[in-house]
């Protein structure tokens, strides 16, 4: 584990250990996988602009979210079936979240419960901060139960998925012919409806109306993710809803939609300052962390580095990938004469291709 010394090493220790299927399943993206690259082209084309001799202490990384505590603003963006990357799984991800003080949006298509991640979690820590992402389900019925499950569970947010109609087209899926999980291997916050990933329904006929629904039978503060709009943004904060992530769900539904760090920049102009936001997509570097503070976002999230951390090395392998972006963004943040993630100031990065 020691031998990578960034996160791009360990998509390479990921690949040499991975079924070429699996591994072509987390690092895919829709069609043309045009905004699979955009997402991390887009943090090549920002610059930083550090200031210099400011005198000022190691900066501090903790940040409050949604009134959760967590060690650094990077967060585990909710990605499906995690035993595909490890057989411990989503146990092996929350422990190593739980462990940083990470929070950890555990995905509805977990293949371990979200009772059994948040057991999980509170071996190592005391307070561990998971919030609960939802696909919502035309049946209002089912639905709530999976809410419920999540905040029996002590999950502190929903994170509702709303970039997603349908289903991204996925051609290395297609061409591989992986349409469900392998035996064994079930999403075990579905098993009342037999665990088959089959069974979500991605429906286009999901709309505000169900979100006023959910703010109806819940207390949990609500976070939209898939937000690229600033129209959407605004609407989201009309109707109440507690924050959004700006992203493209890393370029897996609609092809050809702008790299999330540049829509952060949009959404930020707009409601930046009254809405929490949140940004995932491409953050592979300490520096790309502080790209998004610059830019307006409370914390950045990460999808695929995890997934080639915990397929390289189980708990221990999230546990480094989290580490090393920690000494990534105390680095470049001590580097900018920054103090903390609270005073990353707008005019540290520009427009510049590198
Ligand atoms: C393999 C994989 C599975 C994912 N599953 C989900 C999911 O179940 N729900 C969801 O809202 N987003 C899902 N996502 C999207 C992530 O939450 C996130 O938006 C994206 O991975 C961020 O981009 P990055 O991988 O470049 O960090 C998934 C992403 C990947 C790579
Ligand atoms: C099975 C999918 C709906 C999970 C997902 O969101 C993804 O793979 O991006």
């Amino acid at each position: 584990m020691e031998a990578n010394v960034n996160v791009r090493d360990f998509e390479a220790a990921a690949k040499a250990v991975l079924d070429p299927v699996h591994f072509d399943y987390f690092a895919s993206g829709a069609q043309d996988e045009l905004t699979v690259r955009a997402n991390e082209a887009a943090f090549r084309r920002l610059a930083l602009v550090p200031r210099i001799l400011r005198g000022h202490k190691p900066p501090r990384l903790g940040r409050t979210v949604l009134g959760s505590q967590a060690s650094m603003p990077i967060m585990i963006a909710p990605t499906a079936f995690h035993r595909l990357a490890h057989p411990d799984g989503e146990r092996a991800s929350v422990r190593a979240a739980a462990e940083a003080g990470v929070i950890m949006i555990a995905a509805m298509l977990a293949t371990v419960a979200i009772e059994d991640m948040a057991d999980e979690a509170r071996k190592v820590a005391e307070e561990p901060v998971l919030w609960f992402q939802l696909y919502l389900q035309p049946d209002l019925g089912f639905t709530e139960a999976i809410v419920r499950r999540a905040e029996a569970a002590g999950c502190t947010a929903l994170v509702v998925t709303v970039d997603s109609p349908a289903l991204g087209r996925n051609e290395r899926g297609d061409r591989n012919d992986f349409h469900d999980l392998p035996p064994g291997i079930r999403c075990e916050n579905l098993r009342e409806s037999g665990g088959s990933v089959r069974g979500v329904v991605l429906s286009p006929e999901i709309s505000w109306r169900h979100l006023d629904w959910l703010r109806g039978i819940t207390r949990l503060p609500i976070v939209l993710k898939g937000v690229l709009h600033p129209a959407d943004a605004e609407l989201a904060q009309r109707r109440g809803i507690d924050a959004i992530i700006v992203s493209n769900h890393g370029g897996r539904q609609l092809d050809g939609t702008p790299p999330a760090v540049d829509r952060l920049r949009v959404i930020a102009d707009v409601v930046g300052g009254e809405l929490p936001l949140l940004v995932d997509g491409g953050i592979r570097r300490g520096t790309d962390v502080v790209k998004t503070l610059a830019l307006g976002a409370t914390a950045a999230a990460i999808g695929r580095p995890v997934l080639w951390g915990l397929a390289a090395g189980g708990e221990d392998g999230v546990a480094r990938v989290l580490d090393l972006l920690r000494i990534e963004l105390l680095n470049a943040l001590t580097l900018c004469g920054c103090d903390s993630v609270e005073s990353v100031p707008r005019d540290l990065v520009i427009q510049g291709a590198m």
